[in-house]
């Protein structure tokens, strides 16, 4: 039990019926979930409006209301507290309930369109090894030393940020890496956390069914490094045309990376192959069994980051020479007979573009390259397009799949991605909406040496139907039908 008081001391808010004196069990942000004594905070959403659910609120048991709009409450003996943002008070509230978790231990956000789960993890693992207790809030779990706990989102909500902080904190962690998407600066959920620093890696093209113009996008990452206090570092690409303007106004010490420009940190690429390349980085060539320029940048990410905390850089290179991809990124299989499938989580032109453009690289030139290819439903639609286009520049066969089709038709969704297919391209392509049914005919279709090209789920287990999840496993498929 918390008094009311206490959760709002020194936050700005008008009382508006009640007593601040009054005690609560707990705080809620979905009416559904409110018992005896919650603290119910109204928020305004994409789809509902929180508002409306007060008084279901109330007669669930929620003492304490907090709100932007008093009018039609029938507080009764409720307290009713105005705010003018109550995103931001809902995460005010969650970090004083929960002790300020992130004071005592390092916070390192990562934000960009591509590569955060990449470092996020690598960082993770690399502190780990160094033998720092941890926590990572990554989109494909979320972990502390080790034990691991689902992920439902890539940033999740203020409360469960905060709670699981508070397990991070009584578990001993000095340090928590987590991953910060757009919609979560966006909505205030990471806001009041004490972030020692934050990492840029990327901006392209992704989210504009949410965020509208790639102005408004890159406005909602930047303020990510405007909020960061004197005391953070705020750690960029370089080479990135908005690196530069992500940092512009932060107070926050900036440190850049790059494999092009004169920065803090630079790095180049000695020999690239299919399961790794040499880079050169700090005097030092360093193996790294990741692959591709994007995997380079997020390694130097990685650097930039782990030496502004840990000062021995041999150390680090050895630790960081040693870090296997990430589950469901580049992740390279090879059938008996000796194709090559690689599972990859790109689903965003740039992604598309850079990972394809790295097997190309890597590839001889007399193999078959096969990319199966799909988009999520209810997500950007006018990346559709551009990632088939991206598709077929690279390879010798694209199949159209399904990917999470969500409340769309699936066949809706294929048919705006083919209308990227280059007229050249024509005749190179397939449809075959059902996922399983394309790996099997990109299987049967590849011989020893050939490589297939799987994008867009990486490490998911499901395919997101009208609100259902199915089991699905890319990687589980491929494995199979290599059988
Ligand atoms: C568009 C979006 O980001 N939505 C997120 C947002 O929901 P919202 O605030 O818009 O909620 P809403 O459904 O409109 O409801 C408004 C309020 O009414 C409340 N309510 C609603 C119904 C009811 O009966 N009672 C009630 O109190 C809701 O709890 C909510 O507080 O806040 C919720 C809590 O934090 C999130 O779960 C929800 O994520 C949805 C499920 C989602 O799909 N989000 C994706 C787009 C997302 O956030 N993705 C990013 C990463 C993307 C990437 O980097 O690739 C992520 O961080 O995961
Ligand atoms: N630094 C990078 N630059 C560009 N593309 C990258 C980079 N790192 C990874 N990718 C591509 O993007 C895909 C997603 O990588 P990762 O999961 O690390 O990114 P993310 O930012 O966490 O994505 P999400 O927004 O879905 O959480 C990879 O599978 C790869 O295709
Ligand atoms: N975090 C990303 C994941 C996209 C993965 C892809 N499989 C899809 O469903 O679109 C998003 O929510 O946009
Ligand atoms: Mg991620």
């Amino acid at each position: 039990m918390k008094i009311l008081s206490d959760i709002l001391k020194k936050y700005k808010y008008d009382l508006v019926n009640g007593s601040e004196q009054t005690s609560i069990s707990g705080i809620a942000f979905d009416s559904r979930k409110v018992e005896e004594g919650t603290l119910f905070v109204a928020i305004k959403g994409a789809e509902n409006d929180g508002h409306k659910f007060i008084n279901n609120a109330i007669k669930a048991g929620a003492t304490a209301i907090i709100c932007e709009d008093t009018s039609g409450i029938e507080a009764k003996n409720a307290t009713v507290i105005s705010v003018q943002n109550s995103r931001d008070a809902l995460a005010w509230v969650a970090a004083a309930w929960y002790n300020y978790p992130s004071d005592t231990m390092k916070v390192i956000g990562i934000t960009g369109t591509n590569g955060k789960t990449t470092t996020a993890t690598m960082l993770y693992n690399v502190f780990r090894e160094l033998g720092y207790p941890c926590g990572l809030f990554s989109t494909v779990k979320i972990l502390i030393n080790g034990q691991q706990m689902n992920a439902t989102h890539t940033t999740p909500d203020p409360l469960a940020i905060q709670g699981t902080m508070a397990e991070m904190r009584d578990a001993g962690c000095e340090y928590c890496f987590m991953e910060v998407s757009s919609h979560a600066v966006d909505q205030d959920r990471v806001k009041y956390i004490d972030f020692a620093a934050g990492v840029f890696t990327n901006i392209t093209q992704d989210h504009l069914d949410y965020h509208k113009t790639f102005k408004n996008y890159i406005e909602a990452k930047q303020k990510f490094f405007t909020h960061l206090s004197k005391d953070a570092i705020a750690i960029y690409n370089a080479d990135d045309k908005n690196g530069s303007i992500m940092v512009q106004n932060t107070k926050a010490q900036c440190i850049s990376y790059s494999l092009k420009k004169p920065s803090d940190h630079k790095a180049k690429i000695l020999k690239k192959e299919m399961d790794g390349m040499m880079l050169h980085l700090e005097q030092t060539q360093m193996w790294t069994m990741l692959t591709g320029f994007f995997n380079a940048y997020n390694l130097m990410a990685v650097y930039s980051t782990a030496i502004q905390f840990y000062n021995d850089s041999q150390e680090l290179l050895r630790v960081i020479s040693k870090q296997k991809p990430v589950r469901g990124r580049f992740e390279h299989i090879i059938s008996a007979n000796g194709t090559h499938g690689i599972i990859d989580y790109a689903h965003t032109p740039d992604a598309v573009e850079n990972v394809l453009s790295t097997v190309d690289e890597v590839r001889t030139g007399n193999e078959q390259l096969i990319v199966i290819i799909g988009a999520g439903g209810n997500r950007d639609k006018t990346k559709r397009p551009i990632m088939a286009q991206k598709a077929c520049r690279y390879a010798d066969t694209v199949i159209f799949t399904s990917d999470n089709p969500r409340n769309e038709d699936p066949e809706a969704i294929i048919q705006d991605m083919k209308t990227g297919i280059p007229i050249e391209f024509t005749g190179r392509e397939f449809t075959i909406e059902s996922r399983e049914e394309a790996i099997k005919v990109a299987v049967g279709l590849a011989g020893a040496g050939d490589i297939i090209v799987i994008a867009g789920k990486g490490h998911e287990t499901y395919q997101e139907v009208k609100g259902v999840r199915h089991h699905f496993d890319d990687r589980e498929i491929l494995m199979k039908h290599f059988k």
